[in-house]
């Protein structure tokens, strides 16, 4: 089966070349700075084990005319409109859509784009980021991709994909509840992303600040409230953990969004925090934590296009 990994940065770099490091049949679709980058020095993947390097099989979008079996999704929400257009040849009768994207807004995007039967839902844990010479850093031991039909079903297609994507060198999941674990993912990297960017620190950090606990519990509650009027159905469980989760002292958890931040790049505003802020807005839900937490970050992106 022909894959296509659409973006070859921290997570399409890091999943994209595992696969084929595993002997997958994988292509890259990278941007011309990108795809001279790998040209020149593979992709190299710094992982807790060691560092490996493969040689990619690269294409640019002017350069695609063929289909491929899967698109693996893997660029930021913000350049998810540009991308659809431009990955839209690789994109046959047969084609299945994995996108690693965090949020939810991005799947009903591509359905609009290619069709509701083209796109599965999809996510992905893992720490990970490029350097300054565009070397993939896998963080933390964390390494799952997990995806599933939209309706749970365990269809002769998906059956194939997990197949294809299970032995690969990371942790490959199938899920029979895939749009209740990529809410629960939303509700959880919004959280995170959203209190470390707004307090400026890791979960311990906040954790053990001064009314940090507090505020935490407070956010998350807000979170869990809006992920529920948009459609998630909520386990009681899920919330419970996550303040606990967050609430641990000696925790260093942050997200790609505070990563981001912290770098001056881009982050995904609108896909983590606006979405959220539009659906409370909708649901005349009160949430002025997860507000903040959005202008927050929106005065922060209109400071780095300066
Ligand atoms: N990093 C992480 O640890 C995690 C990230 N995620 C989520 O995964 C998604 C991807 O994040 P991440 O991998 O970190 O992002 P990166 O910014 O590291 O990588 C995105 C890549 O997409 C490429 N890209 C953008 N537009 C195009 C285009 N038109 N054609 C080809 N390539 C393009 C960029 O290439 P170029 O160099 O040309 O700009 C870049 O290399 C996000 O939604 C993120 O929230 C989820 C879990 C963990
Ligand atoms: C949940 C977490 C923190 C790890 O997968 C993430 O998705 C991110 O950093 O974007």
């Amino acid at each position: 089966m022909r894959i296509l990994v659409v973006g070859a940065g921290a997570t399409g770099g890091f999943f994209g070349g595992r696969l084929a490091q595993a002997g997958r049949d994988v292509t890259f679709l990278v941007r011309e700075k990108r795809g001279e980058t790998l040209k020149k020095s593979g992709l190299n993947i710094h992982t807790p084990q060691g560092i490996t390097c493969v040689q990619p099989k690269l294409v640019l979008a002017s350069e695609l005319k063929d289909t491929f079996d899967v698109v693996i999704l893997t660029v930021k929400g913000f350049s998810l409109e540009a991308v659809m257009e431009e990955f839209a040849p690789a994109v046959g009768e047969q084609t299945l859509i994995l996108p690693v994207l965090n949020g939810m807004h991005h799947l009903e995007k591509i359905q609009q784009r290619f069709g509701k039967h083209r796109a599965i839902g999809g996510l992905c844990r893992i720490n990970a980021t490029l350097d300054a010479e565009g070397q993939v850093h896998q963080m933390t031991a964390l390494d799952e991709l997990i995806y599933g039909e939209v309706d749970g079903e365990r269809s002769e297609r998906i059956v194939k994909l997990d197949d294809l994507l299970q032995n690969a060198g990371f942790t490959a999941r199938l899920s029979r509840h895939i749009v209740s674990e990529m809410w629960e993912k939303w509700l959880f990297l919004a959280s995170v992303g959203g209190i470390t960017c707004l307090m400026r620190g890791n979960m311990g950090q906040v954790s053990r600040a001064a009314g940090g606990p507090a505020f935490i519990s407070a956010f998350v509650e807000e979170v869990v409230a809006i992920v529920v009027a948009g459609g998630y159905r909520e386990r009681p469980h899920v919330k419970l953990n996550t303040i606990k989760e967050l609430t641990n002292e000696n925790s260093t958890q942050t997200t790609s969004m505070y990563r981001d931040m912290t770098q001056g790049l881009p982050v995904e505003a609108e896909q983590i925090l606006g979405s959220l802020v539009s659906i409370a807005e909708k649901a005349g839900l009160n949430t002025p934590l997860v507000n903040a937490a959005y202008t927050h970050m929106s005065v922060y992106q209109e400071n780095i296009r300066k």
